[in-house]
């Protein structure tokens, strides 16, 4: 079966400095993948290079089995909390409906489908009754929230967001997590997080992204060991839990 991205061997450099190094990942969008790991890790790069913003230096990222950029309206990417013009009075409605602009020919007023979607979508992500409210009007989780019913309703098959519980408090956080586990019922859910403990709570695979080791003749298991214990990391990428496995364990991707 054909996994929905598939990375291999991929490589990748700003200006010749290497972030990525080796990276090889299969995802399914029945999963929610949580890609965890520290400040300047190389998360937010990955994530780029697998919506097609960035192109690999070396190997390969297939999305469905193409290559990012012909399959990005088949994804949906939701940013961090940052609204760049906090005083534009755009209608919580009206952002939803965005996501219904490729559905829409071009210029023409939306249709009733994409009403009644868009009502839809907002009421899927406990929004219902905030339609008419101004975005800057809501609160950073309320905000997010809207943003995931726009990336509902382009139809995508798998949404991928940037620390979406980022500027959320605790029990916002935890609300927001559950909310994108019943969403993983339907659409394929990839977070970026640096809550590894949330992240293992809720997400049913984790991604490990460090920096850069060269140590790829270190493949064997003591060395792993060693390697753990020392809080390093043996490879760039490395998957430490998936709830699909009948055993917690961890299992390296190199
Ligand atoms: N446009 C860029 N040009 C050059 N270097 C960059 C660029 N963007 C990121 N980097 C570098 O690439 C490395 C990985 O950055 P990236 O933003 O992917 O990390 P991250 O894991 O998402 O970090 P954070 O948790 O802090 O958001 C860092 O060393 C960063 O300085």
């Amino acid at each position: 079966m054909q996994n929905d991205i598939s990375i291999n061997h991929l490589f990748f450099n700003y200006d010749g400095a290497t972030v990525l190094e080796d990276i090889n990942l299969q995802y399914n969008r029945t999963e929610f993948l949580a890609i965890i790991g520290p400040n300047g890790g190389g998360k937010s790069t990955l994530l780029k290079l697998i919506i097609g913003l960035l192109e690999p230096s070396l190997g390969e990222i297939l999305l469905f089995g193409k290559k990012p950029l012909h399959v990005s309206h088949e994804i949906a990417y939701v940013p961090q909390d940052t609204i760049a013009n906090k005083d534009f009075p755009i209608k919580v409605l009206d952002v939803v409906l965005m996501g219904r602009l490729s559905k829409s020919k071009f210029f023409a007023p939306y249709s009733k489908e994409d009403y009644t979607i868009a009502y839809e979508m907002l009421e899927k992500v406990g929004m219902k009754g905030f339609e008419n409210q101004k975005i800057n009007t809501l609160s950073g989780g309320q905000r997010q929230r809207v943003f995931i019913a726009r990336a509902l309703a382009c139809d995508a098959k798998i949404i991928f967001l940037d620390e979406p519980t980022a500027s959320i408090d605790t029990a916002g956080q935890m609300s927001m997590f559950q909310l994108l586990k019943t969403l993983n019922e339907n659409v394929g859910i990839v977070i970026i997080s640096h809550d590894i403990n949330v992240a293992l709570h809720y997400a049913s695979k984790v991604a490990h992204v460090n920096k850069i080791l060269y140590l790829h003749d270190l493949c064997d298991t003591q060395a792993t060991e060693t390697l753990k214990k020392t809080n390093s990391h043996f490879c760039p990428i490395e998957l430490i839990h998936s709830r699909q496995c009948h055993h917690t364990h961890k299992e390296l991707l190199c």
